[in-house]
């Protein structure tokens, strides 16, 4: 599904350039489980956001399920975002002036589905993240772990084949971070691909693979599960 090679981003300001991947490759097979580590500043941001078609690599090559998308502009970009590519945030990222339901609809209307079918797919996604019950609330009402499990409905809604999560569990304790780890490891055996960046072993332990990095490079790999593929 994915496959990086030698890929580079640099920032630049005034003053200084800084490498922030330095000719990083990786694959990720469709259905795999892979959790991304290493210390602060290695680029694992920097990696999430391009391999989210937010962000472009200022070189190497980055094939998306067989496509070249190193070059995509913004606009080509975003609509292979929409519907293949879902997100968890260690801060959320729910919009605090809409309820739960209209969080979790909002991807559904960007990609221009129906009403009827986004209350039925909404409901859907609400009960199976047992999270229904606080459809009308707002997010500010919710505690962590509940606000958690909206992103992830909110994430899941356009059925992503790839879900991307930055430090998802970062602001849970640990019974609720482990309802989150449990809920994408569920996800995951339903066939959806998942990358994670994580600073917690425990965490990565969920995964398949963790790939170790340090200074915008891999450094090491360690598999934990025989992924046999889907
Ligand atoms: N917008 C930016 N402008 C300038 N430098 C940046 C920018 N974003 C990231 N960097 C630099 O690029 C390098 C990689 O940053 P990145 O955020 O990808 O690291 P990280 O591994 O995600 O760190 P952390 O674990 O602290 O979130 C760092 O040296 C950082 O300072």
């Amino acid at each position: 599904m994915i496959k990086i090679t030698d890929l580079e981003k640099y920032y630049s300001t005034e003053e200084v350039r800084t490498i922030a991947l330095n000719g990083l490759s990786f694959k990720v097979k469709e259905g795999e489980f892979v959790a991304v580590m290493g210390p602060s500043g290695c680029g694992k941001s920097t990696l999430l956001n391009i391999l989210g078609l937010l962000d472009e690599p200022d070189g190497g090559s980055f094939l998306f399920n067989g496509i070249e998308v190193a070059g995509f502009n913004e606009r080509k970009r975003s609509n292979l975002r929409k519907h293949n590519i879902g997100f968890v945030f260690q801060s959320f990222n729910l919009i605090d002036e809409l309820t739960v339901f209209e969080n979790v609809e909002l991807p559904l209307i960007y990609t221009g589905v129906k009403s009827a079918d986004r209350k039925e797919r909404v409901n859907e996604v609400l009960e199976r993240m047992q999270i229904m019950h606080r459809r009308k609330h707002f997010p500010q009402q919710l505690s962590g772990g509940q606000q958690q499990r909206v992103a992830i409905a909110r994430a899941v809604i356009n059925r992503p084949k790839l879900i991307l999560a930055d430090e998802p569990t970062g602001n849970l304790d640990s019974s609720n971070g482990n309802e989150v780890m449990e809920l994408l490891t569920e996800l995951n055996d339903a066939g959806t691909t998942i990358v994670m960046v994580t600073h917690s072993e425990h965490d990565a332990k969920y995964s398949h693979r963790i790939i170790r990095m340090l200074d915008g490079q891999k450094v090491t790999e360690n598999v934990l599960a025989d992924f046999k593929g889907i």
